[in-house]
Order: structure tokens, then sequence, then C-alpha cells
């Protein structure tokens, strides 16, 4: 006999967390169900102990500019102190009890289970059945895709997960994939003196974003001494006497101690049991529509809906989610057209809305205009380090930003004005108009809507 709920959540990383929490707090009966920790990929394996990584190697290579700006100074890098800190501090040693505790505090009920869609409305999960009244919620998120090259599976090639609990570093590592995770994970371990190789499949690192962004990306990366193969794709791998050999389509074969693999993120639909409301992972994601609505009464949020696989975008919808199963007059509806994203290499690069490529592929009228960050005032004041830009991407027939890059020392936070008028289209000639702070970095922002 099926136990009788307001709402099953499947999944509770941050998406699903926040859902369950919040349905709970208004009163509703919620299941929450997830085998594994309760915050998902986030807190335990992704941007949370990735971003004290990132800190911890930021700290090395701003001491390393004291040189010739402010005397001299060296730095031993010792990874002990950084890995303690994602053990004690970030993950608690990958245990979730204060991230349950919290969870049924608010009032869920909480299962470590897996649970799988038998039906409309229905859940399977540990030996129960349950039967949501209001509908499921699927915040499952996604899995590293582990391309099908010869010899890789069975080696002991590292994810996301063996790279951040790692206690030790390597002496080398072979990054495959020049991604988000690929290239923070890359800086971070260089500055801690690995010797990292990057292997691209496609012509450039950082794909999605701006040429400007690739080669910048690049660029500043090499200056920490990554070795980058861009363009060639990995055809075998071979784990021998401790290291792992690489052989590329182009003949050559790079050798390291660890090989990490970060070639993007799947959705993995197995036992989920979505055939049995109607759901198609054809498309390798599960669409929604503008209510995060996936099916009759079944809402999806997070990475499982590929619309962007980021912390922000999950707990985004899980609000659009939580406003339309409550049944609110004023609930807010999707929209991804300022999308921001950050890769937190140093410098940051950030983006909101659309490439200049993608904004063409749409028809509409483009212009864009960029500002270099080491020609603005505060980036010659910064000197060492000082690298980025400005990007603007204008629909020049609405006159207003579809979307724009934010490169440099604080670009991740420059990002902000950025997203405000992508978000609200704000009329160029408003901005242009504005009075920017001197001497800050986002005064380039001015720099750049002069040249257009
Ligand atoms: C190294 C790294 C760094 C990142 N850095 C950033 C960053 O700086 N900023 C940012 O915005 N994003 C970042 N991300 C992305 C971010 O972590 C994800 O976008 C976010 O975790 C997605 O949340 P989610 O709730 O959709 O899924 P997840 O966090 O993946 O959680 C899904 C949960 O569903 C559970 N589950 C799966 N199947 C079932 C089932 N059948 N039944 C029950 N439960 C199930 C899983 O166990 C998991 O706990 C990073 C990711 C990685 C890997
Ligand atoms: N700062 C952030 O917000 C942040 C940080 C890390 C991860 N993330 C999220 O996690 C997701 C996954 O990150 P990711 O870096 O794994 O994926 P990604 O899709 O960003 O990058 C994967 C890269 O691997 C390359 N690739 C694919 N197959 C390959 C092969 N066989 N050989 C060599 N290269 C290959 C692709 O061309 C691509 O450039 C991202 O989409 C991002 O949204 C976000």
């Amino acid at each position: 006999m099926a136990e009788q709920v307001d709402v099953v959540v499947i999944g509770l990383g941050v998406g699903g967390e926040e859902a369950a929490g919040r349905l709970a707090q208004a009163g509703l009966s919620v299941v929450g169900l997830d085998p594994r920790l309760v915050g998902g990929e986030c807190p335990y394996w992704g941007c949370i102990p990735s971003k004290m990584m990132i800190r911890a190697g930021n700290l090395i290579a701003e001491t390393r500019r004291v040189d010739g700006m402010a005397g001299t100074a060296t730095v031993e890098p010792d990874w002990a102190p950084v890995a303690k800190r994602i053990r004690e501090e970030a993950t608690d040693t990958w245990n979730d009890q204060v991230a349950v505790d919290r969870l049924v505090g608010k009032g869920v009920t909480f299962l470590r289970e897996a649970g799988t869609i038998t039906g409309p409305g229905k859940v399977s999960a540990g030996g129960r059945e349950f039967e949501a009244s209001r509908g499921i919620i699927v915040a499952t998120g996604t899995v590293p895709a582990i391309p099908p090259i010869d010899g890789l599976a069975g080696t002991p090639y590292w994810t996301n997960h063996e790279a951040i609990e790692a206690d030790t570093l390597p002496a080398s590592i072979i990054v495959l994939g020049g991604g988000a995770i690929g290239l923070e994970l890359a800086q971070v371990f260089a500055r801690f003196g690995v010797a990292v190789t990057v292997v691209e499949a496609a012509d450039r690192v950082l794909a999605m974003e701006e040429p400007e962004s690739s080669d910048l990306a690049r660029e500043v990366l090499e200056k920490d001494g990554i070795t980058f193969r861009i363009g060639v794709s990995a055809k075998a791998v071979d784990h021998a006497g401790g290291s792992f050999t690489v052989t590329l389509d182009d003949g050559d074969s790079v050798s390291a101690e660890k090989l990490l693999v970060a070639t993007g993120r799947r959705v993995n639909g197995e036992g989920l049991g979505l055939d049995a409301v109607g759901i198609d992972l054809s498309k390798r994601h599960i669409e929604v529509d503008e209510h995060v609505r996936a099916a009759g009464k079944v809402w999806a949020i997070g990475d499982v809906t590929g619309v962007g696989a980021f912390t922000h975008t999950a707990m985004y919808q899980a609000n659009v989610a939580v406003f339309d199963i409550l049944g609110s007059g004023d609930a807010p509806l999707a929209s991804y057209h300022a999308m921001p994203r950050v890769t937190f290499t140093d410098p940051e690069i950030g983006a909101v809305g659309l490439t200049e490529k993608h904004a063409r592929e749409q028809g509409l009228d483009v212009k864009t205009a960029m500002s270099q960050i080491p020609s603005s005032s505060r980036g010659w004041i910064h000197k060492a380090g000082n690298e980025g830009f400005i990007k603007l991407v204008v629909d020049n027939s609405r006159g207003v930003l579809v979307g724009a890059t934010s490169a440099g020392p604080t670009g991740g936070e420059v990002l902000g004005a950025l997203a405000v008028a992508v978000h609200a289209a704000v009329p160029v000639n408003s901005l242009q108009q504005m009075i920017y702070a001197y001497p800050t970095f986002h005064r380039a922002i001015g720099d750049a809507l002069r040249e257009l």
C-alpha cells in the first residue's frame, strides 16, 4: 500500500535540497530521497572545495607577484592545509549529518535511498512506495561523462571526486578536457608544483565562451607552466608501473602519474523510471517548460535540465518549481536570457547571456565592443596579474546588451553590473550615461561602451 504524501523529491543536491526544504516549510508533506550525500556535488566535490583549492592557489600566485612590486617573497607550496581545510571545513570528511539535520528540521522525511518513478505521482524507494498528490521533483544531477577511449575503463583515473579528495598531489597529471573543471583544477595543481598537461579535443579551451576568453585562459595558464595539447583527441590510455600514457590521435603521446577526466557531464537516467511518466532522455537531458514542468505532475530542476550546469541555475529552477507547486498566483517563469557563469581561473572569466557567435546564429543585428583591463587605470595600477578584458555583445536593433564577458582579477564580481544590464535590457544609451567609479575594474565597462 502506497504512503500518501504531497511531494517526493528525487535527488537532494543543491536544487532538490532547496525545493524539498522550502515545500516542507510551506506545510506540505515532503519525502526527500538521495542514496548519497544531502547537498550533492557542489558542497562535497564541486564548487565549494574547488574554490577553496583555487583560493589557496591564488594566494601562492599573489605571493609570487610580490617580487618587483613590494619587495621579495618566497612561498613553499604545501597541499596539506588545503586538503585539511576541504576535509574539515568544507565536507566534514564527506559526512552530511549537518545537512540531513537541517533538512529534517524543516520537516522533510529523508530516506538515504535511490528513487524510481513507477507511474504518475508514484515513486518507490528502499522497498517503500509513495504516492505524491502534488507531484514529483526530479533533481538527480549529472555524473562525469567518461569518453569511450581504448584502455581507459578499469584504470585508476580521477574524476572531480578523486581530485577533490586528494590528500597529496602527484608530481604530474594529464587533464583530459579544457572546460571549466579542467582549467580550474589544472591551474591549482600547476601552482602547487604539479607538471600539468591539458588535452582538449576542440580547437580551443572554454569552447562555449568567446574566443578571446579561450585565448586569455590558455595564455595565462601557460604562464603557470601548463602544457596544452589542443585540437587532438585521446585515442588510447595505458596505465602501467604507476604511470598513465595517453596516445593522441596525432600520433604523439603524453605520460603522467595521474589522469583527470574532465570531459563534461551526463544525465544518468538509469533506474530512475522516467519512461513511466513518458519522459524521453534521447536529448540527453530532461526538457522543461517555463514552469520547469517536465510532464504531468513532474518537475525537473538543476543539471538534469541541461540549461547550464551551475548551482545558481539549480537554485533558480528550484524557486520556480516551489512557486508552481504551491500554486502561487505570482509564480515566476524561468528565463535564461541572462544566464551568468564564471570560470574561476585567475583571472576569473565571467560571462552572461549570448556570446557574439550565438547572437549572430540567432540572426541578431550584432555589434561588439571591447576594452582591455591592463590599459584601464585600475588594471595599469594593479600591474602583475592584470590580464583581462570586457567584451560587449549588443543587439543593435533593440539597443541593448544581449551578452557580455568580463575577464580580469575580479572578473566574476564585475560581471554583476553586466548581468543586470542583460537581464533588465538596460538601454545601451543609458549605460553610456552612467558614472563608473574611478579607478575600479568595473570602470572598464564604460571604456568598452565608448567603443560602440
Ligand atoms: C569540480 C566542480 C566545480 C564546480 N564549480 C561550480 C561553481 O563554481 N559554480 C557553479 O555554479 N557550479 C559549479 N559546479 C556545478 C554544480 O556543482 C552543479 O551545477 C550543481 O551541483 C547541480 O546541482 P543539482 O542539484 O542539479 O545536482 P547534484 O548536485 O549533482 O545533485 C544530484 C543528487 O541527486 C542524487 N541522485 C542521483 N540519482 C538519484 C536517484 N535515482 N534517487 C535519488 N537521488 C539520486 C545524487 O546522489 C546527488 O546527490 C561545479 C561542478 C564541479 C564538478
Ligand atoms: N565555475 C563554474 O561555474 C564551474 C566549474 C566547474 C564545473 N562547472 C560545471 O560543470 C560542468 C562540467 O564541467 P566540465 O569541465 O567537465 O565540462 P565542459 O563541458 O565545460 O568541458 C569539457 C571539455 O572537454 C572536452 N572534451 C570532451 N571529450 C574530450 C576528449 N575525449 N578528449 C579531450 N577533450 C574532450 C570538450 O571539448 C570540452 O571542452 C560544466 O558544464 C559547468 O557548468 C562549473
